[in-house]
């Protein structure tokens, strides 16, 4: 294995989800058994490798996405043990990552030689490591949401699946709906600052978070955006339901029982992400709604092209209404 080579290509990469595409792509270049998707094993302290068998089962035209969506992950791994796998193969996996959205998923198979034990091991430490340092990177240290260093790339990926090409069609084809932005900022924080403090304003910073996550999809993605200020993106649902999902979200918050508050609420701005071409300029939109929001008595919602639609708000072309947010 050429290991200097893959720890540069691994140590290029600026998300968990890559960095470990990264590690696939350096085994399928230097074991020709694992053909492009899998498989690393480690049992019984020993490492393995995965056979055509399993990449044929587990894989097939999906093995990119089985290996970067943690749902579709379990889903193959109970198929594995309610029977697929061979005989004595169950306690060989196991998954190697917690708390990064990609996982990955670890088969018994053939084992290696001894040099390649070796090289194997190494590269599955520095990509444990340097996964870690990464998703550190990306966390909000006092919410542990992930922070604005992912968000541009995130909306970008979504605007991606928006655009209607060739490359997006099958992705489209599993995603019906589309994906949504949302700002939610809570309402006259300075006043809980002023009144109990800046440590009881961070706890309160840090209860808002706990209830985003009991709250929204595994798979939504929550981001501390600023002090007082977070972001979700939403995928695969309908003007409908998003307007319901968030539409709970501020109910449950402005019902929640939270310590020597009389109450607390948000207002939320959102928007469709769809042909805004940047990043900059979908939030843009999202805080525009956020901000008629707030001037019109807060703890409400609003959509960015139902204003418009109502002749609420102007629309500004992307290029002004885009703003330095990065
Ligand atoms: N405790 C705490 N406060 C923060 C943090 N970051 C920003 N803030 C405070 O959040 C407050 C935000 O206040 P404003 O932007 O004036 O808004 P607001 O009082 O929430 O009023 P509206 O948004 O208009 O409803 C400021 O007082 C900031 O100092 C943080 O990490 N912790």
């Amino acid at each position: 294995m050429q290991l200097l080579e893959a720890i540069e290509s691994i140590s290029r990469q600026r998300s968990v989800e890559t960095v470990e595409l990264a590690l696939l792509q350096t085994l399928g270049q230097n074991f020709s058994e694992v053909e492009e998707a899998l498989l690393l094993v480690e049992h019984d302290g020993r490492l393995w490798i995965s056979s055509h068998w399993y990449a044929g089962r587990l894989c097939s035209s999906e093995r990119l996405e089985l290996l970067i969506d943690p749902q579709r992950l379990l889903v193959a791994r109970e198929a594995l043990l309610e029977g697929h796998a061979r005989e004595g193969d169950n306690q060989a996996w196991r998954l190697a990552t917690q708390d990064t959205p990609t996982q990955l998923l670890l088969l018994s198979g053939e084992q290696l030689h001894e040099d390649g034990q070796r090289a194997l091991r190494s590269l599955i430490t520095i990509v444990e490591n340097f996964s870690r340092l990464l998703s550190e990177k990306n966390r909000d240290r006092l919410t542990g949401l992930l922070n604005r260093h992912q968000l541009e790339e995130r909306i970008l990926h979504a605007l991606a699946l928006a655009e209607d090409t060739a490359l997006n069609q099958e992705r489209r084809s599993r995603q019906r709906h589309p994906s949504w932005l949302a700002i939610l900022d809570i309402d006259h924080f300075k006043q809980i600052n002023d009144n109990y403090g800046h440590l009881f304003g961070d706890e309160v910073l840090l209860l808002v978070s706990r209830l985003m996550i009991d709250c929204f999809r595994r798979e939504d993605q929550l981001f501390r955006y600023g002090g007082e200020e977070f972001v979700i993106l939403l995928n695969d649902l309908d003007a409908h339901e998003v307007h319901l999902v968030l539409e709970r979200f501020r109910h449950q918050l402005s019902e929640h029982d939270f310590p020597q508050l009389k109450s607390l609420t948000i207002s939320i701005g959102y928007t469709r992400i769809g042909h805004q071409g940047s990043a900059s300029a979908v939030l843009g939109q999202a805080d525009q709604a956020l901000y008629w929001a707030k001037q019109n008595g807060r703890n409400r919602l609003a959509d960015y092209a139902q204003l418009l639609d109502e002749g609420q708000l102007q629309s500004v072309p992307s290029s002004s209404g885009s703003i330095d947010l990065f």
